[in-house]
């Protein structure tokens, strides 16, 4: 499944937060949306997800979700958003109970995305007991467990130091590599969104406009630390956002 977002703009109240934004999402991709601070990257994961409604324009999803697919649009949160009373697996659980999946075909999913994010030996495990860096690899087998056919990811690593963004990052191209998902990734981080992206969305200071999409050829197992073809990327996605964000910077400074 394909999502399209035709001309969604969007105000709240006087302020106007998002004008004709026209993007494709092609199923198995990843798209980071970069912008600077208050550009409405989160208010347009809202609007993917279908949590509010563009004043203007719409989201349409193209074609039909994977065999399978429980929630065709799921988040993965910065703060994981995890049940500290439930183990590992007792947190990915919950979302197939929430759809009546119980039983031999709930423990063929779980050991299935458990074993896709490397958690296998830590089923039993509770939230208190990992990493910030584990507790996330959870939240996307979480994710991963309802087949969604697009994964709405809204500054994943930010809470993560950044030993553990890398290694994080890295997990994610293996789960990619081994079965491409797709994805919209919501991030402040250029050099993630050059390691993840296959197309990155440039926003312009709010109202947010599409200034450029950048698209990269080259695989995610290809791109590596301090690539320097990456780094290129970076620099000139960094040379189209550096006097907004500094403007965005100043102006929450003056709130
Ligand atoms: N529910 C709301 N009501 C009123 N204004 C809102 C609401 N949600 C967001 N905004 C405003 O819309 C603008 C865009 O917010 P949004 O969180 O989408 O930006 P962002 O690009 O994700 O920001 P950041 O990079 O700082 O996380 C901001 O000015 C914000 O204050």
């Amino acid at each position: 499944m394909d999502i399209r977002l035709d001309g969604i703009s969007h105000s709240y109240g006087e302020t106007e937060v998002l004008r004709d934004i026209s993007l494709d999402v092609a199923s198995g991709q990843i798209v980071c949306l970069v912008g600077p601070s208050g550009c409405g990257k989160s208010t347009l994961l809202r609007f993917l997800g279908g949590l509010e409604r563009p004043s203007a324009g719409r989201v349409l999803q193209l074609g039909t979700p994977p065999e399978g697919c429980l929630n065709p649009l799921t988040y993965v949160f910065q703060d994981f958003a995890l049940l500290p009373w439930r183990s590992v697996r007792g947190n990915i659980s919950l979302v197939l109970e929430d759809h009546g999946i119980r039983g031999a075909k709930a423990e063929e999913i779980i050991a299935d995305v458990l074993a896709r994010t490397k958690l296998t030996d830590f089923a039993k495990a509770l939230p208190k007991q990992l990493s910030g860096g584990m507790k996330q690899r959870v939240a996307i087998a979480r994710a991963l467990a309802v087949k969604p056919a697009v994964m709405l990811m809204d500054e994943p690593l930010s809470a993560l130091d950044s030993q553990t963004r890398e290694l994080l990052m890295d997990d994610l191209i293996a789960l990619w590599e081994r079965q491409p998902f797709t994805a919209v990734y919501v991030t402040h981080n250029l050099a993630e969104a050059v390691r993840l992206g296959h197309k990155i969305v440039v926003l312009s200071r709010r109202p947010g406009q599409i200034r450029e999409v950048v698209e990269i050829k080259k695989t995610l197992s290809q791109r590596g630390y301090a690539d320097p073809e990456l780094e290129q990327v970076q620099k000139h996605l960094w040379n189209l956002m550096r006097d907004e964000a500094r403007a965005a910077d100043e102006e929450l400074l003056n709130v």
